[in-house]
């Protein structure tokens, strides 16, 4: 552990991938010009662990952690760190256009988690509002930043964060972002166990929304491509990656839901926005964003990111039979979603 911790700490210093444990994309700097981000809801179970991993990235250079209890406890520990971003914490609503202001990237993840027994959606009742209140005060205070929104229902937040915007006069759809990285994260992992291939090798997009049967991973695409999987294991698959999230609840108990791979998600995603931000070339990942490519207004694809954030939304590729009942059947639900997350903040 001793040496992995040193090999984090020669990365950072150097800014580039210095060992074969690190994910790369993590340590590469071509070009840092200054970058903030805000964590909303940072003394949480998620928050906490992405405040850390927001620390280790050296493309930021600010990282404002605000909640409304707890904070000046994570940031104090987190600021220790030596790496570049300086840290400062705030608490409370009074403080909230502070941790805002001059942010290129706000990753939200405020709110209740389920419990075993509860779906996302029983989480709208308290988590529209909370949302509602932030991305308020982010078209005030940020309207230019890219919001990565982790906080469920991700089918309705979305909704509910451009209906905000669109009040408030600045919604740009290239700018909000459902975070569906922990959907990729699962499938793949879930991919390389089941066709026995180095799981950093492996690619899957996860396609349509972030709940259920809304999650859809593609494993036609699957690459490197496995032959050796049948109908039945692609079932299985598709089955465990939708599951994922409950698999992580019933596990916890009570406790909460994912916190750790969520944050390791969150970070991924959240630096995929600062290289396009900084103009690297071809980055591109699966999110939830405003969406034609099919007749519902948002949808997960994949995104190429850029300087203005969602530069292009991709189309799905071509889709094994399996995967065009999927699309077809998740379509009434995720529909549903996004307009119980519209109805919520015209009628708010
Ligand atoms: N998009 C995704 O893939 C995933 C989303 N989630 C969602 O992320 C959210 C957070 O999950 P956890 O961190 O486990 O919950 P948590 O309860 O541990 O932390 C949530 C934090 O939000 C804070 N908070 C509440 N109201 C706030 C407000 N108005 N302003 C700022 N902060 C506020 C709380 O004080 C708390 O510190 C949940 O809605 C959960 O369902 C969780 C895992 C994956
Ligand atoms: O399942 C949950 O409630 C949290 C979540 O979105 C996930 O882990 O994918």
């Amino acid at each position: 552990m001793g040496a992995f911790l040193r090999s984090v700490e020669t990365a950072l210093r150097r800014g580039g991938a210095a060992s074969s444990h690190l994910p790369r994309r993590f340590f590469s700097v071509e070009s840092s010009p200054e970058r903030k981000v805000a964590v909303l809801g940072a003394a949480g179970g998620i928050g906490q662990p992405l405040a850390l991993l927001m620390k280790l990235n050296p493309l930021v250079s600010s990282l404002a952690l605000y909640d409304i209890a707890g904070t000046p406890g994570v940031a104090a520990d987190v600021s220790h760190i030596n790496t570049r971003a300086q840290v400062a914490g705030f608490m409370g609503e009074e403080q909230l256009g502070k941790a805002l202001e001059g942010s290129d990237v706000v990753i939200i993840p405020a709110g209740v988690p389920r419990k075993p027994g509860m779906t996302r959606d029983d989480l709208f009742n308290i988590n529209a509002g909370i949302v509602k209140s932030l991305c308020t005060a982010i078209a005030k205070y940020c309207p230019n930043a890219l919001v990565n929104m982790i906080s469920n229902p991700v089918n309705s937040t979305v909704p509910i964060a451009a209906e905000v915007f669109k009040k408030a006069g600045t919604y740009d759809e290239k700018k909000l972002f459902g975070v569906t990285t922990l959907d990729v994260v699962r499938a793949k992992t879930f991919y390389a166990g089941k066709a026995k291939v180095p799981v950093e090798e492996v690619d899957v997009p996860v396609v349509g929304g972030h709940a259920g049967i809304t999650i859809l991973p593609l494993f036609s695409q699957a690459t490197p491509v496995s032959n050796a999987l049948t109908d039945e294991d692609i079932k299985a698959l598709t089955k465990r990656t939708q599951d994922g999230g409950t698999e992580v609840v019933e596990a916890k108990a009570g406790k909460g839901s994912a916190t750790l791979s969520m944050a390791y998600a969150g970070a991924i995603f959240a630096d995929a926005c600062l290289k396009g931000l900084n103009g690297a070339p071809d980055i591109v990942e699966c999110s939830f964003v405003q969406s034609s490519i099919t007749e519902l207004p948002f949808f997960a694809s994949k995104v190429r990111l850029g300087k203005n954030g969602a530069e292009e939304v991709l189309g799905l590729g071509s889709l094994s039979d399996y995967e065009k009942q999927g699309l077809e059947s998740l379509k009434p639900e995720l529909k549903s979603s996004i307009e119980k997350g519209i109805k919520f903040v015209q009628e708010n």
